[in-house]
């Protein structure tokens, strides 16, 4: 078979619901975690003939959440699964983006990027904006159902070891259960148990942003059908809608459809001395690892310090019929290794990188990173599998990096907006197409055997998955801050070209 993984399949295997599997490798994955980059991760792995196991902590799909942004290079590879397409199409929202000022005054519109581009025909049709949380489990977690992938809940995964000479890795329970593998994929989330194998304990500590954001999704028929509210709302055969309510250090994006609303309120709060989260006392590390509910007259409370609401946002918030969810927006400083020393546990989502809303990126990398880890591993096959993780690892590192960094970038944007009316386009976050338009699962093809060559020599691999021109540099979040502090506008987009 060709290793080009968008080429026709020559030598076929099994067909099941619409979807075509690769040939077996005879590859055993472990997939840790049944979220947004596990899930898939199962998919796509059992799509190119890997053998797959999913192991969760929750006793069953997680549902909860509201929406997340999404773009097409995560849903890139939805075509190869007929039905799920179909789920997707049916769930997602397809809306504009527009943007306004705290009181409610317009200040700009824009469509998505991407929209009637070759890259949206080449993802199977349209990719909209965001996609409710508990939709986007439940399609994933039903098409890894009907190809009968197993998924093992209620179990949670303390730590993870690997065994350099057997070429196997394992995943331990707190039940005392233990599963190997030839290759471990940790999904596990920002507390993955595998960071201790990885740099035995010197892998950079997620720390307090100090943003918060304030979260809540549910049907609009809870509404009142107040004219005010109802007049931020989509109207009877009218598009979805995102609208984008921006002042300094606050800001609220708002998704509503003809049946469901959510919304995210993030604004930041006093400044605290220099912390990470290892150095907070039991209770406060407890305020910034697990989410707070708010009652609507809570939250009302926080917003109103800023005077002028668009009273319509108000009336929406105090009309919020669920608890509202108030997360403390913690980071990881980028770090450049996801695999274990020898190779057979890799780390992907968030378990690898964290992202800050403002990037609207978070579940589009882990997507990503679930489609580039099963790529490697087929074009590698068993017998190069450590290798497959690094190169898998390689290809990813520099394109995640400077997406994660534009979650501060975007901040200041956003920041802005009272004093962009004279520029209203200035507030459009603009994306550029290398953003928008990669195939991962094409570029882990295209660049396989590059990157491994380069990893063998010792020879740094260069990577095209970045803004035409751009020269990589690593970041850490307080160089960010504190330019944030001085005022000082990033040079970011001027590194190459953001525009292409
Ligand atoms: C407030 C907020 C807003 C966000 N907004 C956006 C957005 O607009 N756009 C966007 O793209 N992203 C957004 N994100 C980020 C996005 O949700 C995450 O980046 C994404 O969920 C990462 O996927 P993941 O699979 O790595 O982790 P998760 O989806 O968190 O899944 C991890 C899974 O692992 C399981 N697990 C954890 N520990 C263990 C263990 N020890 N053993 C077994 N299982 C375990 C968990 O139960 C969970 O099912 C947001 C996140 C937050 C908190």
């Amino acid at each position: 078979m060709k290793n080009d993984a968008t080429s026709p399949i020559i030598s076929l295997g099994e067909f099941k619901d619409g979807v075509q599997r690769y040939p077996l490798t005879g590859i055993k994955v472990l997939i840790v975690g049944a979220g947004i980059g596990g899930l898939l991760a199962a998919l796509e792995c059992y799509r190119k003939g890997h053998s797959v196991l999913v192991l969760e902590r929750a006793p069953s799909l997680s549902t909860v959440g509201d929406v997340f942004a999404t773009h097409p290079p995560g849903f890139s590879t939805l075509k190869y699964y007929p039905a799920l397409l179909r789920d997707y199409q049916a769930g997602s929202h397809d809306t504009q983006i527009s943007f306004y000022t705290r009181q409610g005054q317009f200040v700009a519109a824009s469509e998505p990027e991407w929209r009637d581009t070759a890259c949206e025909r080449e993802a199977g049709g349209r990719i909209g904006v965001t996609i409710p949380r508990p939709a986007h489990a439940a399609m994933l977690m039903g098409q890894i159902e009907r190809l009968g992938i197993p998924v093992l809940f209620g179990r949670r995964v303390v730590r993870y070891t690997e065994d350099r000479q057997a070429g196997i890795a394992a995943a331990h329970t707190d039940g005392g259960e233990c599963f190997d593998a030839d290759v471990i994929i940790a999904a596990d989330g920002i507390h993955s148990a595998a960071h201790d194998l990885l740099k035995k304990g010197s892998y950079p500590p997620y720390q307090p942003t100090n943003s918060y954001a304030a979260r809540a999704g549910f049907p609009r028929e809870l509404l009142a059908p107040g004219p005010q509210l109802q007049s931020i709302l989509p109207k009877p055969g009218e598009r979805d809608v995102t609208r984008v309510y921006c002042s300094k250090d606050v800001h609220l994006f708002l998704d509503a459809t003809q049946t469901y609303v959510s919304f995210c309120y993030v604004y930041k709060d006093t400044p605290k001395p220099s912390q990470n989260t290892c150095q907070l006392s039991e209770n406060t590390r407890h305020k910034y690892e697990h989410p707070m509910a708010l009652t609507p007259a809570e939250l009302l409370a926080i917003m109103t310090k800023d005077p002028d609401w668009d009273p319509a946002i108000l009336e929406l918030v105090s009309q919020a019929p669920r608890e509202i969810m108030q997360w403390s927006l913690n980071f990881r400083n980028p770090h450049r290794q996801w695999t274990s020393p020898g190779g057979h546990v890799v780390m992907i989502g968030d378990a690898a990188h964290t992202f800050l809303p403002t990037s609207g990126n978070g579940a589009v990398q882990a997507s990503e990173d679930a489609v580039s880890i099963a790529e490697c591993l087929r074009q590698g096959g068993r017998e190069n599998i450590a290798w497959s993780t690094r190169v898998h690892n390689t290809l990813r590192y520099e394109r995640v990096s400077t997406i994660q960094r534009t979650g501060f970038v975007n901040q200041d944007i956003l920041d802005s907006v009272d004093q962009v009316s004279q520029h209203p386009d200035a507030v459009i976050l603009k994306i550029g197409s290398w953003m928008w338009g990669h195939l991962p699962e094409k570029y882990a093809a295209d660049n396989y055997r590059d990157a491994l060559a380069a990893l063998r020599s010792g020879v740094p691999f260069e990577n095209t998955n970045l803004p035409p021109g751009y020269k990589f540099r690593e970041w850490t979040m307080e160089e960010e801050q504190e330019r944030q502090s001085k005022g000082i506008v990033s040079d970011l987009r001027s590194n190459g070209d953001w525009t292409a």
